[in-house]
């Protein structure tokens, strides 16, 4: 983005929950309290009056009155407190210290709070003493605060008004805040503008009067065409995480400033078309498809990465994705190990019988006998699959003593003593557990069905937590129901409710030594926080730096941060000539490029080029204007 020019403007910002994420006096008193029985009832008396006063419902002389009167603190506990408060800098604030310094001559923090602890805070961030309009607390000689100096105009009625009034400030006046008594700057005249801050707390008294409602400083700045740490503000960016991802997803993103909605289930496409309007980043997993329908509809056109909360892609149209831009992410290990477990688990329940033997438990049979019952020490295991889970099976079930088989199409180095079949059914042959690894491609559809059934022994045990789709689901129940299969654990079905309180319907329901486990394999709390952490790093690293390390589909490119420069992303379909036209409009324009990265699949190209700061409108329009250009965006 060109540099803005600072208007000659004064911006005058609330401290309490726009400057910082908390309420000072309420976060005092939680100190002041610490290790006090009635902590917890005195605070939250503080909270409330404070809420009151923030809607006008409690006049302000009274609700800081009775605030202090409540507050047994004393000058170490504001010495906490400012530690405390220089940690709970709005994330927007903190990103914008650049500007905060810079214009500090034109800000001016006017608070109902307390200079004792605000000054330290906004100091840290480049605002001096004297552009900070607050109370002032009075101490005995012990240190305890014992009041408040009741002339400051600030601890009256109405005394932001007052006090602006008194400042007579020439020019353009915008207020930043979150409470009513910020707006009523505004209702007064004194204010041109007044801007509901919402990023931290959003009362709809008070947005409901706002000229603008912004949920974070980058969007003040933005709309005022200041300069600002994010050339486009992320609380413009729509950020859609289904299928109930990990919490820690949902903070990743809101950190960053993203607008971010959670939906618990999966949708299927019409609901997904709806709902992937204006989004420009979406989390899956598995039962969610992202197909060439949704993927082409006008609704997706803002769409520029995926991340697959899970290992398997194949419900995402990959294909379909690389042609019009869209960079795909998933977790290839974070659930490996669950996987495995759960698989080496279930093959010792089906083996011992655990299940039937369970359930007469529970109706009150005790059947103590060994017939049935086998160890699986010293029996074959067949990997179908020989990948990151299929390897970690066969070292595991090496050390308890089985002999492993595995078939995979791709030539794979045997680990341990596991022995490699040249086909399947050279596997399926010969091996008393069969467990499916393969990935969900299409063409694996059914590679289990009536035929390979027939190849394996009599009395198999059989597994599936790979992919619904790979087993033929009624050749699998007339093995089961022909007594040729011992038992079977099945985690992945072709069709799969979308949410709980959809019902599992499903050929397999009621069958004798049959596990069924609705497709948790990767469902333990230590994958889901993995997962939860591991893809929304990558889709921020893409967002924010443009690195697709790690991507699914699309050309792989680790790239170093961004220093005092612009990084120009533009991806196109891998023609001939795209680098040299690029390059002829930066010569044009005699642009100085810092870094060029360039990296190509065989369909698609993508050029990344730093450039020094000065850059003009133009040198964008034409660079969007290549032919074969997929997406061009800018980073600062
Ligand atoms: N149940 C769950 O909750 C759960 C959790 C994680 C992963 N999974 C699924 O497990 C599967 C394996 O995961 P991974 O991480 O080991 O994947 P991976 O890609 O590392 O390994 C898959 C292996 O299968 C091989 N393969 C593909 N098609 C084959 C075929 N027809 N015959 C033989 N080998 C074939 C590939 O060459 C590859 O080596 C995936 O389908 C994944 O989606 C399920
Ligand atoms: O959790 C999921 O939805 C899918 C888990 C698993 O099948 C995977 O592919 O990682």
């Amino acid at each position: 983005m060109p540099t803005a020019q600072a208007e000659p403007l004064k911006i005058v910002i609330d401290f309490d929950s726009t400057f910082t994420k908390v309420e000072g006096l309420d976060e005092l008193a939680r100190i002041a309290l610490q290790g006090n029985p009635k902590q917890a009832e005195i605070v939250g008396k503080i909270k409330d009056i404070t809420d009151q006063g923030m809607v006008g419902a409690y006049s302000f002389s009274d609700s800081l009155r009775d605030r202090v009167a409540l507050l047994p603190a004393n000058r170490s506990h504001v010495d906490q407190l400012i530690v405390f408060l220089k940690g709970k800098i709005s994330e927007s604030f903190k990103r914008n210290k650049d500007f905060l310094e810079e214009n500090a001559a034109q800000i001016l923090i006017v608070s109902s709070g307390f200079k004792d602890f605000i000054v330290p805070v906004v100091n840290e961030m480049g605002i001096p003493a004297e552009n900070v309009y607050a109370n002032t607390f009075i101490y005995d000689a012990e240190g305890n605060i014992t009041g408040y100096d009741a002339d400051n105009l600030l601890s009256q009625d109405k005394g932001k008004v007052r006090l602006l009034q008194s400042l007579q400030l020439e020019g353009e006046v915008y207020v930043i805040g979150d409470g009513i008594t910020d707006y009523e700057l505004r209702e007064s005249g004194l204010a041109n503008k007044f801007f509901a801050f919402t990023e931290n707390i959003s009362r709809k008294a008070v947005t409901d009067k706002a000229d603008f409602v912004v949920p974070s400083l980058d969007e003040f700045l933005y709309i005022n065409g200041l300069s600002r740490a994010q050339s486009y503000p992320k609380s413009r960016i729509k950020v859609l995480l289904l299928e109930n991802v990990h919490p820690g997803a949902v903070n990743a993103f809101k950190k960053e400033g993203f607008q971010v909605e959670l939906l618990k289930g999966a949708l299927d496409e019409d609901e997904l078309i709806e709902k992937i309007k204006d989004v420009s980043i979406i989390g899956l997993r598995s039962k969610t498809n992202l197909t060439k329908k949704v993927l082409e509809h006008p609704n997706a056109s803002r769409l520029m990465c995926v991340g697959a909360f899970c290992i398997g892609t194949n419900q995402i149209d990959l294909v379909e994705c690389e042609k019009r831009g869209i960079a795909v992410f998933n977790a290839p290990y974070s659930n490996t190990r669950s996987v495995v477990e759960l698989s080496i688990g279930l093959m010792v329940m089906l083996t011992r019988n655990i299940f039937e033997k369970s359930t007469k438990m529970h109706a009150g049979v005790w059947d103590k006998s060994a017939t049935n019952s086998y160890e699986i020490r010293g029996k074959k295991i067949g990997l179908v699959g020989y990948g990151s889970i299929g390897t970690q099976i066969s070292v595991i079930a090496e050390a308890l003593g089985m002999e492993v088989y595995f078939y995979d199409i791709v030539d794979k180095l045997a680990l341990g003593n596991a022995k490699k079949c040249s086909s399947l059914k050279e596997l399926l042959s010969q091996v008393d557990f069969v467990s499916l690894h393969v990935d969900g491609r299409k063409s694996n559809t059914n590679i289990i069905g009536k035929e390979q059934f027939s190849w394996m022994k009599d009395n198999v045990i059989f597994l599936n937590l790979s992919r619904g789709h790979v087993v033929e689901i009624s050749a699998l129940v007339d093995a089961i129901k022909s007594g040729k299969m011992w038992g079977a654990a099945i985690d992945v079905f072709p069709y799969e409710p979308k949410t709980n309180d959809e019902e599992f319907i499903n050929e397999l329901r009621g069958l004798p030594n049959v596990i069924l486990t609705p497709h948790i394999g990767g469902s333990t709390e230590e994958a889901q926080a993995n997962i939860g952490e591991f893809v929304p790093a990558k889709l921020l690293q893409f967002m924010n730096n443009g690195s697709t390390y790690g991507s699914v589909n699309f050309p792989e490119l680790q790239l170093p941060p961004l220093e005092n420069a612009h990084r120009l992303l533009h991806i196109h379909h891998n023609v001939p000539g795209i680098l040299a036209q690029i390059n002829q409009i930066f010569a044009k324009y005699h642009v100085n490029i810092i870094g060029q990265y360039l990296k190509t699949t065989e369909n698609t190209g993508y050029v990344i080029t730093d450039v020094a700061k000065e850059y003009s409108e133009e040198i964008v329009s034409e660079l969007k204007l290549i032919d074969n250009t997929i997406k061009f965006r800018m980073l600062y």
